[in-house]
């Protein structure tokens, strides 16, 4: 089928099994399904953070093993960077390995995290030593990096688009925080500040990326299976963390 100007229409054209190219609008769609349906926005961890229900230790046991996430995800990054193909990507990708890692100037979240963690009272050699991270955050984060090493790269840039959704999650996190919390020192919140301006800049990139590269329905389908195996990583994450600090019922 050609159009106007002789281009072949996507969109309309049928793939094998019934299968045909969704539309940019309809492709970004079903991703953000999966973030409505599948997001850790929604974990009984969160609802009952979001309620003001955590406890001191409880918040502690979060920061102490999302350290584990936070460290890893410049690794994450790096791996992703060492698979695309192009220099043009790569200048894309690599600013996000400097906003967790930092350099001289700019310290970066990782640091950004440590002090979040002295804000709720734990000393950065704790933090950084891990005694508190718990073997399946550990393991479900290393899958993330695994699959971010060895899928193809838009596969694993898929895989990131859990940030279309943390801005939400995150400055309703910021005020419940600072509201129900008041016993967190207002410095460790600059971690949460600057993803707020992080995140949209990431996910535009990422969304960007999949947009173009994704050109086949399986394509699109297997981004569509990495942004779920991301969500699962995130919910896995807050089932081991709530395994290990256990919420009291009502
Ligand atoms: O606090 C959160 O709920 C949350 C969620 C996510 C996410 O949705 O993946 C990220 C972050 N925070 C975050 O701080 C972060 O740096 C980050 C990087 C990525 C990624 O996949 O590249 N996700 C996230």
């Amino acid at each position: 089928m050609l159009e106007q100007g002789g281009a072949v229409s996507q969109e309309k054209i049928l793939y094998k099994k019934g299968e045909r190219l969704w539309t940019k609008e309809e492709f970004t769609e079903r991703l953000k399904e999966v973030g409505h349906s599948f997001y850790h926005d929604k974990h009984p961890f969160h609802t009952a953070m979001h309620q003001g229900k955590l406890s001191r230790e409880q918040i502690r046991g979060w920061v102490a093993n999302r350290y584990y996430y936070q460290k890893s995800v410049p690794i994450k990054d790096a791996a992703i960077l060492s698979n695309l193909p192009s220099r043009e990507l790569r200048r894309e990708w690599i600013g996000r390995i400097i906003d967790h890692d930092g350099t001289q100037a700019e310290e970066g979240g990782i640091e950004a995290w440590l002090q979040l963690g002295e804000a709720v009272g734990l000393s950065r050699e704790e933090v950084v030593r891990e005694d508190r991270v718990v073997p399946s955050v550990r393991f479900s984060v290393d899958a993330y990096v695994h699959f971010a090493r060895t899928k193809p790269w838009i596969e694993a840039v898929a895989s990131s688009l859990t940030e279309l959704f943390s801005p939400d999650l995150i400055s309703k996190r910021i005020k419940v925080l600072e509201r129900l919390y008041p016993w967190i020192d207002s410095a460790g919140m600059d971690y949460f500040q600057n993803r707020l301006t992080q995140a949209p800049q990431d996910s535009d990139i990422a969304l960007k990326l999949v947009l173009i590269y994704c050109q086949t329905p399986e394509d699109q389908r297997r981004a569509v299976e990495a942004l779920r195996f991301k969500c699962d990583v995130l919910w896995a994450q807050l089932d081991a963390i709530e395994k290990a600090y256990p919420l009291k019922s009502d």
